[in-house]
């Protein structure tokens, strides 16, 4: 297990509880009235990028594209819920997109830890960015066409959306029409392009208004998501600067611990669940996706 440095904060984030209920303990818990228990606890959430999909593998951008698991993807998500059995982790409900890949990897993953039972929550609010007019383009080629910088924006930037994917794209039928979004976005909500900001405005209510709750309540999650929605996640949690956040490259299928005080902040960050030199590759190799070849 490793936990990786902390990057560069906006804000530092609140005092971490040191445990018990001692005098003197300044935790933000001390202020919530909704506890069950003693406003020292620690809560554990546990999080994990997709296995590779099929469009990973051949580094085209995908975004709300519905791509397929890779055999890799799969063999990644078999190594996630052995990780997870090791560690001898039970949770009460998963939270997951509406996309296959993240769905498929979560089954592989209780399957493999012995947890398939439990409720499963789907929400779009999950779901990968929307990577607008770059879906289904090679990213080392986008990189040789439009420069290296222009597509680290794209891919990174806090608020540089990619251009919008227009109503000829040849994606966009297929993700418009999907019927996987009957429930929403409402069609003058469904997004064209998303940058960052704007992923992180449409996952952040799931995660105030239906993961915290159950956090709260003293509920153990396993979260199967993507890559820049967990981005987004994670830059809330820890207070991550816009520019900061750039360098943030995660991994697939390795899952990731955060442990919370009451208040939600992080007592831990980013605590991977797999062997560091292994969690550093993987995550240099998706930061090299966008240079050109
Ligand atoms: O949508 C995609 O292409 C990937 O899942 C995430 O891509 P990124 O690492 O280029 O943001």
């Amino acid at each position: 297990m490793i936990v990786l440095p902390r990057l560069a904060c906006a804000s530092p984030s609140l005092s971490p509880c040191s445990g018990g209920n001692q005098k003197g303990c300044n935790c933000a818990a001390m202020q919530q009235p909704l506890r069950r228990s003693s406003s020292c606890d620690k809560f554990v959430v546990v999080m994990v990028r997709h296995g590779e999909s099929e469009w990973n593998q051949k580094n085209l951008f995908c975004g709300w594209y519905d791509a397929q698991l890779s055999e890799k993807g799969q063999k990644e998500a078999i190594a996630a819920g052995k990780a997870i059995k090791d560690a001898k982790m039970k949770f009460d409900i998963a939270h997951t997109s509406v996309l296959s890949r993240a769905q498929k990897t979560l089954d592989i993953i209780l399957k493999e830890c012995g947890q398939e039972g439990i409720p499963i929550q789907r929400s779009w609010r999950l779901n990968e960015r929307h990577y607008g007019g770059l879906t289904g383009l090679n990213k080392a080629d986008t990189a040789k066409k439009y420069g290296e910088d222009q597509v680290k924006i794209w891919r990174r930037s806090f608020d540089t959306p990619p251009p919008p994917m227009e109503q000829d794209h040849q994606y966009y039928e297929c993700i418009t029409k999907d019927p996987r979004y009957c429930d929403g976005p409402k069609p003058s909500e469904f997004p064209k392009t998303e940058s960052l900001k704007l992923t992180i405005e449409r996952t952040m209510p799931y995660w105030n208004k239906v993961i915290v709750p159950q956090i709260r309540e003293g509920k153990k999650l396993i979260i199967a998501a993507h890559g820049n929605s967990l981005r987004g996640i994670v830059k809330y949690l820890d207070k991550i600067s816009d520019q900061a956040i750039m360098e943030l490259n995660l991994p697939t299928g390795i899952p990731f611990i955060y442990e919370l005080d009451a208040s939600m902040a992080p007592l831990t960050s980013m605590k991977f669940l797999g062997d560091p030199e292994t969690v550093k590759k993987a995550m240099e190799a998706v930061a090299k996706q966008g240079k050109a070849k």
